[in-house]
């Protein structure tokens, strides 16, 4: 009698879980609303602690006070005998990397308070900023002063520390590289708790083994960009295609004509069927082509470029700063799954000043039957290839995962040394799939497998930010480990960091 009853509590307990995961599956919609309201607090919260710190005029005054705690701790990590690795001390959910790093829980956190820009000079063409510095911070700043950065990782959230010790990417990367490449110096606090200034001259090995080393040769506390002048508009041309062939075609066209866009970027809707973007700084617009598409009741981005499709070529003035972050209030399509009525007119001119929920937040607030919705029905990469695999990374893409919108987003990739070498000059595209499968028979591992093995036969990288199941030695064949192996030696590296391998991989990660 007592065993049936438990059977029928486990039975109903069962059942329980059963409804409540359909319901945050199918309604998180619902959750995610009232995340809105909290991600404008917490918004707020930063603009006013940012605003305070501003009238005080004390951020810049101070930095060399921050480093100088930054250093008193690693200083106390080895005076407690530097028993486990050190990490920063941002919290995993912060991050715009997709999962939560195991590693945080383990190793000794170090406080980063280094969230303030600290100079500009027109002079040199650069801004000096500390690595909590927001992409959304940093236009905000810069295009009202009339500078700007030669491009603007989407989206808002990122910060420029994870943007150096990972990577980034924008459509003027063609011309500009990889976040790494508009980086003309950093300052660490090393292993041994001293502060070092470092440009492409003082130390070239460290400067090149800084980029895709996710903090495992120092930790960040500044660094200066190339800024360069900032237009009011962007003049964005639109150019539907209606084949893979025209698409790649088009797409090569307008790389041999560098100079002349400052902006490429293509959204492939199936594999037939795409809009190539390209697109200029200018001063003025033709006022009756203006799109101010970053207004909160303007339609999401990417269906705005799919309406092309159908309407043809068209062009249009897109205020500077609308167009560098066109993406986020979308999370490039991400949105869709988390708000699926979101692009409705209705929701947009009610609710839309609201949007996006904060990445953080959803992060934060994503509960397990949410993770393996994720886990075993969605696919977030991002695949630098050399334009010359293009087409037959589409159609790999296509065979494999079917995901559409498909982000195509090409960059130069100098021959220099680090984790990313090439033995020349190179032009890759990265290509971003995020969305739910269309190909049946989906399984994340065995699928990113095979997708990692096809980027590793092209010569191509995988973006760490998301799932990595490559092994090390896989790991190490696709990142040239050479300068970084001999930096982490000389720099003492081994007990104070780990290597990147074990940050990134699919099992320090959750
Ligand atoms: C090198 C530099 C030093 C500055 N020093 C000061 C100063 O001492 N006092 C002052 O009032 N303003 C300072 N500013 C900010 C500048 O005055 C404003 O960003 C600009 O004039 C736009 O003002 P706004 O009211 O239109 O923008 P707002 O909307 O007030 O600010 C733009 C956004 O950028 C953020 N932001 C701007 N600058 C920084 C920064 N340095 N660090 C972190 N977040 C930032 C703000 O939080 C806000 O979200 C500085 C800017 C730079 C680039
Ligand atoms: N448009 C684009 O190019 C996009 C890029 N991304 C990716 O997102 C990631 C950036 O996200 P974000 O949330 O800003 O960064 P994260 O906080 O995720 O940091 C990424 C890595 O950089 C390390 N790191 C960050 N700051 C410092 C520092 N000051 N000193 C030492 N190490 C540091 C982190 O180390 P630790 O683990 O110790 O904190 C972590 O390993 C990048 O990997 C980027 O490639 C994502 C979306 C779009
Ligand atoms: C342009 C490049 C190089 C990358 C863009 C990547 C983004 C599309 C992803 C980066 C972080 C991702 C997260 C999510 C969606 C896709 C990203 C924005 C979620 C919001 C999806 C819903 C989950 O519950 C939380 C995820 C957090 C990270």
């Amino acid at each position: 009698m007592a065993a049936k009853k438990h059977e029928t509590e486990v039975e109903g307990g069962g059942r329980f879980d059963a409804v409540l995961e359909h319901i945050l599956i199918h309604y998180r919609w619902v959750f995610v609303l009232l995340l809105l309201p909290l991600s404008l607090v917490y918004d707020a919260l930063l603009y006013v602690r940012t605003w305070v710190v501003f009238q005080l005029s004390s951020a810049p005054g101070k930095h060399a006070l921050k480093v100088q705690r930054v250093a008193d701790q690693v200083k106390q990590w080895k005076a407690e005998g530097g028993r486990v690795p050190m990490c920063t001390a941002r919290p995993t959910w912060q991050t715009m990397s997709f999962r939560h790093s195991n590693y945080k829980k383990t190793f000794f956190t170090v406080n980063l308070n280094l969230v303030d820009i600290l100079e500009l000079s027109a002079e040199k063409r650069t801004v000096r900023v500390e690595p909590l510095v927001t992409m959304g911070q940093l236009t905000a700043t810069l295009d009202p002063l009339g500078w700007t950065l030669p491009f603007v990782p989407e989206l808002d959230d990122l910060t420029v520390g994870g943007l150096v010790m990972g990577t980034g990417v924008e459509t003027s990367s063609h011309k500009y590289g990889l976040f790494q490449h508009i980086c003309v110096a950093y300052e660490l606090v090393l292993a041994d708790g001293s502060t070092v200034q470092v440009t492409k001259e003082s130390d070239p090995d460290l400067f090149y083994a800084v980029p895709w080393s996710y903090g495992t040769l120092g930790l960040l506390t500044a660094v200066e960009i190339q800024i360069v002048p900032a237009l009011r508009f962007v003049k964005l041309q639109y150019d539907p295609v209606h084949s893979l062939d025209e698409a790649v075609a088009a797409i090569n066209r307008l790389l041999a004509l560098q100079d002349n866009n400052e902006f490429v970027e293509a959204l492939m809707f199936s594999k037939d069927e795409g809009v190539v973007m390209t697109g200029n700084m200018v001063s003025c617009a033709d006022w009756g082509k203006l799109n101010e598409i970053g207004r909160c009741y303007k339609p999401w981005f990417f269906e705005h470029v799919r309406t092309f499709l159908k309407t043809g070529p068209a062009v249009e003035y897109i205020p500077l700063r609308d167009y560098q972050h066109r993406h986020s209030r979308s999370l490039f399509w991400e949105i869709k799954e988390i708000i699926p009525f979101g692009n409705n007119v209705l929701f947009r001119y009610l609710f839309g000043w609201m949007t996006p929920p904060k990445v953080s937040l959803l992060k934060l607030t994503q509960t397990q039957a949410v993770k393996k919705l994720y886990e075993n029905n969605h696919i977030i990469q991002d695949m630098l290839v050399p334009i010359e695999t293009l087409k037959d990374a589409v159609l790999f893409f296509d065979k494999e995962v079917e995901v559409y919108p498909l982000w195509l987003c090409p960059f130069r990739l100098p021959s220099e040394p680090g984790m990313l070498q090439v033995p020349k000059d190179s032009m890759y595209v990265d290509i971003g799939v995020y969305g739910v499968p269309g190909k049946q028979g989906f399984q994340p591992k065995e699928t990113t497998r095979r997708i990692e093995a096809f980027v590793a036969k092209a010569k191509g990288f995988q973006m760490l930010y998301a799932d990595t199941y490559t092994t090390r030695e896989e790991f190490r064949k696709m990142f040239n480990h050479s300068l970084y192996d001999k930096v982490r030696a000389r720099l003492k590296c081994e007990k104070a960091f780990p290597e990147v391998y074990d940050k990134v991989c699919r099992k320090a990660r959750d």
